[in-house]
């Protein structure tokens, strides 16, 4: 059975007034890799230090291994939760060697198991090389290395990172994601990631919280919050995609422009009234001899994939995710069929 490490109950925060978090909630289970992701301001770096003990709750509990750390009766200091936290900025000791920098959590330990304990680590994060360099004598990605292996040194029940890798650029930023989610997967540590990319929530974590407004609006996985949003702000902000006028036919069919979408329509939308579907890149697909014609407005070229942005005989426009050898000029028509495998549709906004 799943243990529950992480707990926030309805938790509220406020600067001067201001409601930043809004009774939020979550739960994140042993082993398991979650991510607070949303746009600036909507309170993830608050839930954090909230769940790190560096700001006392306003109301809402936060309950880590079972145990209340976070009420508006009690803030357990940061050092006594047994966090381990990881930052933007790396904040590495400069005038300490990498060897010094993740023995520095290690102090308790006698002087051969921590000499031990700096071997493993170094090797975790494959920096056994680096071990007597200076954090300037080292690239971003190596720095955020050492700033982990210092983070899990100790062991600590959670770790806390806060926007680990948008220093790094790109490409360093997917690889180190991935190579960060392998080693907390490998030590089964639990860890909790605030970030706005959505490439690198995708990559690290197992369960996203979107986040708008102080509150989470889905917590969930990757998949699920991109192709089953419970909502349209979180519709919008996962992923790309386009929201096409439709009518519902009955509770099981959606008609829109390019056909006969089947599939579960919002029991909130009745048969007969206007509804707007969803229709993601890879829900158009390229079919050279389809009937159904779209004109090349834009394209992205993205190796293996061209991202082009059509438009339809309406004049609506959709985005379609074709393989880079279908290479078409802007201004071609060509063929496409519409593949979606379920309906995501939401009651026009008024
Ligand atoms: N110490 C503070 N005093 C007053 N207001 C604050 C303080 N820290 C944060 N805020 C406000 O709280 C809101 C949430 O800030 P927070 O840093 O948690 O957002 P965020 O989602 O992490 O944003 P970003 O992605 O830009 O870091 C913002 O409106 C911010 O201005």
């Amino acid at each position: 059975m799943d243990t529950t490490l992480l707990q926030l109950n309805h938790i509220q925060q406020q600067y001067a007034g201001h409601q930043v978090l809004n009774r939020l909630s979550l739960r994140l289970f042993k082993g398991e890799i979650g991510c607070l992701l949303g746009p600036s301001g909507c309170g993830k770096t608050t839930a954090l230090r909230c769940i790190a003990g560096f700001e006392p709750v306003t109301d809402g509990e936060i309950l880590i291994n079972g145990e209340c750390v976070s009420s508006v009766h009690t803030c357990v200091p940061p050092e006594k939760r047994q966090i381990g936290m990881v930052f933007q900025d790396y904040a590495l000791f400069p005038h300490l060697d990498v060897s010094a920098n993740i023995g520095f959590g290690l102090h308790r330990l006698p002087r051969t198991e921590r000499k031990q304990q700096i071997e493993h680590w170094l090797q975790i994060v494959q920096l056994e090389n680096a071990a007597g360099k200076y954090p300037h004598e080292l690239s971003g990605g190596q720095q955020q290395r050492v700033a982990l292996a210092r983070a899990l040194a100790p062991r600590p029940e959670l770790l806390l990172l806060d926007e680990p890798f948008s220093n790094l650029d790109v490409t360093l930023r997917e690889h180190l994601s991935l190579e960060v989610r392998e080693i907390l997967k490998k030590q089964g540590i639990t860890a909790i990631l605030v970030t706005h990319d959505q490439s690198e929530a995708f990559a690290i974590a197992d369960k996203i919280g979107v986040m708008f407004g102080g509150d989470i609006q889905q917590w969930d996985s990757a998949y699920n919050l991109y192709h089953h949003p419970v909502n349209r702000p979180v519709a919008d902000f996962i992923g790309q995609g386009v929201f096409l006028p439709g009518n519902v036919v009955d509770m099981q069919q959606i008609e829109i422009e390019l056909g006969l979408l089947k599939g579960d329509v919002p029991r909130n939308c009745l048969p007969g009234s206007r509804i707007d579907v969803l229709i993601r890149p890879d829900d158009i697909v390229y079919l050279e001899d389809s009937p159904q014609r779209a004109a090349v407005i834009n394209k992205a070229f993205r190796g293996a994939e061209i991202l082009y942005t059509l438009r339809l005989a309406s004049g609506s426009k959709v985005l379609s995710l074709v393989p880079s050898h279908h290479n078409h000029n802007v201004g071609e028509v060509i063929g496409i069929k519409l593949a979606t495998e379920h309906i995501v549709a939401f009651k026009p906004v008024d």
